[in-house]
C-alpha cells in the first residue's frame, strides 16, 4: 500500500490516495489506522487521512481523518492543507481554489503559489458553533461570554473547576485560558478532558495563553491522537473563544507547539486559517 506522509505544522498524517485507486472497506479503516500511525510497530502519525472522489456534485474531493487511536473525526484543518496541496501536485486539478466534502461540511482551501509551488494554504473552515458542553447553543456563534465551568476529575479522587468555552468547528473544541500554559500538566488534564461526561463524542483540548489582543500560545490534546505538535481546527476554536470572550480581536497569530497559524473570524462569520503544508516520505507500507 502507497501512503504519503505529509505535516501541517508537526501534526503528521498518512495520506491514502483514493483518487489513484480503490481504498480498503470501511470496515477494515480503525485498524488500518491504528497500525500505521504506530510510532514503534507501524510508520508514526497522528493519523490516516483518505483522499476520495467526492459524493456532493459541489465538491471536487474528499477527506476522511481517522485519529491514531482509529475514531474517527469530521474535520482535520492541517490535514486539509495537505490534501490540498496533493491533489495539486499530483494533477487533480489546476483550480487553487476548490471545495472538499468533509464530514463537517463543505470545506474550501485556496493554495497560495510562488513559481508554482504551493507555499502556503488558505482554508475557509466554515462557521463555528459555539457550545456548552454536550448542550449545542442555538444559533451560529454571537458576541457574547460563552464561559462555562467545568468541574474535571485530576486524579486519585479529587477534582479542580475550569472555566472553559465549547466550540464546535464541525468537530468538538474544549478551550481553556490560562495564565501560564506550560505549567498545564497536558499528560495528566488532556485524557481527563477528552473523556469528561460533558463531551459525549468526546473533545480536542485547547490550553490557551493569550499573549495578546492578536497573539495566543496554545498547547494541545487531541481527541483520539493526545498530544499533537498542532491543531488547525483547534486554532480556529482558541481564536473565536479569544474572540467571544473579549480577550482578543478576531485576527490572531495561534502560536503552537510546530509553529504558527494565521486565524482570522470574518464578519461574515466564517473562520479562515493560514499555514503550511509539507512532505515527509512516499512510503510502500507491508507489514509481514
Ligand atoms: N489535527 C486536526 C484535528 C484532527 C481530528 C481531531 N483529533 C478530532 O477527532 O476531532 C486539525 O488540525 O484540525
Amino acid at each position: 500500500m502507497r501512503l504519503t506522509k505529509m505535516h501541517g505544522l508537526g501534526n503528521s498524517y498518512l495520506f491514502l490516495d483514493g483518487m489513484a485507486g480503490p481504498v480498503p472497506p470501511d470496515e477494515v479503516l480503525p485498524e488500518l489506522a491504528r497500525a500505521v500511525s504506530d510510532r514503534n510497530f507501524g510508520i508514526g502519525s497522528d493519523g490516516l487521512i483518505l483522499v476520495l472522489p467526492p459524493r456532493d456534485r459541489e465538491a471536487q474531493f474528499r477527506m476522511r481523518i481517522f485519529n491514531a487511536d482509529g475514531s474517527e473525526g469530521e474535520m482535520c484543518g492541517n490535514g486539509i492543507r495537505c490534501l490540498a496541496r496533493l491533489v495539486f501536485d499530483r494533477g487533480y486539478t489546476r483550480d487553487t481554489e476548490f471545495v472538499v466534502e468533509t464530514k463537517a461540511g463543505a470545506i474550501r482551501p485556496r493554495l497560495h503559489l510562488v513559481d508554482g509551488r504551493v507555499e502556503a494554504v488558505t482554508v475557509d473552515m466554515g462557521v463555528p458553533r459555539l457550545e456548552r458542553g454536550a448542550i449545542p447553543m442555538a444559533g451560529p456563534a454571537t458576541e457574547r461570554a460563552v464561559e462555562v465551568p467545568l468541574r474535571v476529575a485530576t486524579g486519585a479522587g479529587s477534582a479542580e473547576e475550569f472555566i472553559v468555552t465549547a466550540v464546535s468547528m464541525g468537530n468538538p473544541h474544549c478551550v481553556v485560558f490560562v495564565d501560564d500554559v506550560d505549567a498545564v500538566d497536558l499528560q495528566r488534564l488532556g485524557p481527563a478532558f477528552e473523556h469528561h461526561p460533558a463531551f459525549p463524542q468526546r473533545v480536542n483540548t485547547h490550553f490557551a495563553q493569550v499573549l495578546g489582543p492578536s497573539r495566543v500560545r496554545v498547547r494541545v490534546w487531541e481527541r483520539g491522537s493526545g498530544p499533537t505538535l498542532a491543531c488547525g481546527t483547534g486554532a480556529c476554536a482558541v481564536a473565536v473563544a479569544g474572540a467571544v470572550t473579549g480577550r482578543t480581536g478576531r485576527q490572531v497569530t495561534v502560536e503552537l507547539p510546530g509553529g504558527p497559524l494565521e486565524i482570522r473570524w470574518e464578519e461574515d462569520g466564517h473562520v479562515s486559517m493560514t499555514g503550511p503544508a509539507a512532505y515527509v516520505a512516499e512510503i510502500t507500507y507491508d507489514p509481514h
